[in-house]
């Protein structure tokens, strides 16, 4: 079954279920009509009936009940009141998604009533425009049908692969979180322009394409990332100059150590 004339519901209309709904609505796999959300902050509601065209409850209930497939989208830590609050709602006939960093696929099974059917996900924010990196993990219950709703959805808003419940916390490190370690990246690349004289707009836009036609020659080439920046680097060289540089700075192990510490961060989350 497709998730076409399924309804799906978020609780939590915040910055990631909001990025989803837009891209789920983006690719059309979900008419707004059967797309549903729930949130304590009701203005988020009102943009998003607006801009969207979804139905919206400040009553998670009401988005539980109407909902076949419910994505859990609010933080980790209020994640347990939530369940807790949600539990007379949910039975073996929904489909349970959440995408709440850290916290482990028992939580879930052992919180809610017996059979419930949950599959874990974690997203990013490039849903918004198409392109999150998500990895999904199917609970015990969770059928493998469960499994292609979930791929379904999350490879509609960009590329989806299924990983073990073991690796979700090196996903919430690596694509989860990474957005925000490449968005400082592309900032402070413009600003080595800007200091060099370029206007603002063009240094952004030429240090964002950047970023992006890289990203597409490691994905689309399977060219190693090494081989790549050789094919840049010519001998004696500007390329080489600035490499060097990054080197010094250690910029390997500061991106190792971020997505290190950021996957210890969600363990940490999943543990509370
Ligand atoms: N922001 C990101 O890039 C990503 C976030 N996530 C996960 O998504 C989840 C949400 O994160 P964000 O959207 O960043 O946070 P957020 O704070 O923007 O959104 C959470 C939303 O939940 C609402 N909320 C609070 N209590 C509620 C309740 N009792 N019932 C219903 N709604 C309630 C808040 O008003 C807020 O709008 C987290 O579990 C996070 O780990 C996962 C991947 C990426
Ligand atoms: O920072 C966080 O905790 C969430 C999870 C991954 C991205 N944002």
């Amino acid at each position: 079954m497709t998730v076409q004339n399924r309804k799906i519901g978020f609780i939590g209309a915040g910055k990631m279920g909001s990025a989803l709904m837009q891209g789920i609505i983006k690719a059309g796999i979900v008419k707004p009509e059967n797309l549903g959300a729930s949130d304590v902050y009701e203005p988020f509601l009102n943009e998003l009936n607006s801009q969207l065209g979804i139905n919206v409850s400040t009553d998670n209930a009401v988005i539980a009940q109407a909902s076949d497939i419910l994505v859990l989208a609010v933080k980790p830590q209020i994640l347990g009141s939530v369940l807790e609050d949600l539990k007379p709602y949910i039975n073996a006939d929904k489909l349970i998604i959440s995408i709440a960093a850290g916290v482990p696929l028992a939580t879930y099974e052992n919180a809610l009533p017996e059979g419930t059917r949950v599959v874990r996900v974690m997203p990013n924010i490039a849903a918004t425009v198409s392109e999150a990196a998500s990895g999904i993990s199917p609970g015990k219950n969770a059928t493998s049908e469960d499994l292609k709703t979930a791929l379904e959805i999350f490879s509609a808003v960009g590329t989806a692969v299924q990983v073990p419940e073991s690796l979700m916390d090196a996903v919430t490190g690596l694509s989860g979180s990474g957005p925000a370690f490449i968005f400082p990246v592309i900032e402070a690349m413009a600003d080595g322009a800007v200091l060099e004289g370029m206007d603002r707009k063009s240094a952004l836009t030429l240090a964002a394409q950047t970023v992006l036609g890289a990203a597409k020659m490691a994905l689309e080439t399977g060219l190693h990332p090494g081989e790549l920046k050789d094919m840049v680097t010519s001998p004696a060289g500007t390329t080489i100059q600035g490499v060097r540089i990054l080197e010094e700075a250690g910029i390997r192990a500061a991106f190792m150590n971020a997505v290190i510490k950021a996957s210890e961060r969600s363990k940490e989350l999943g543990k509370k």
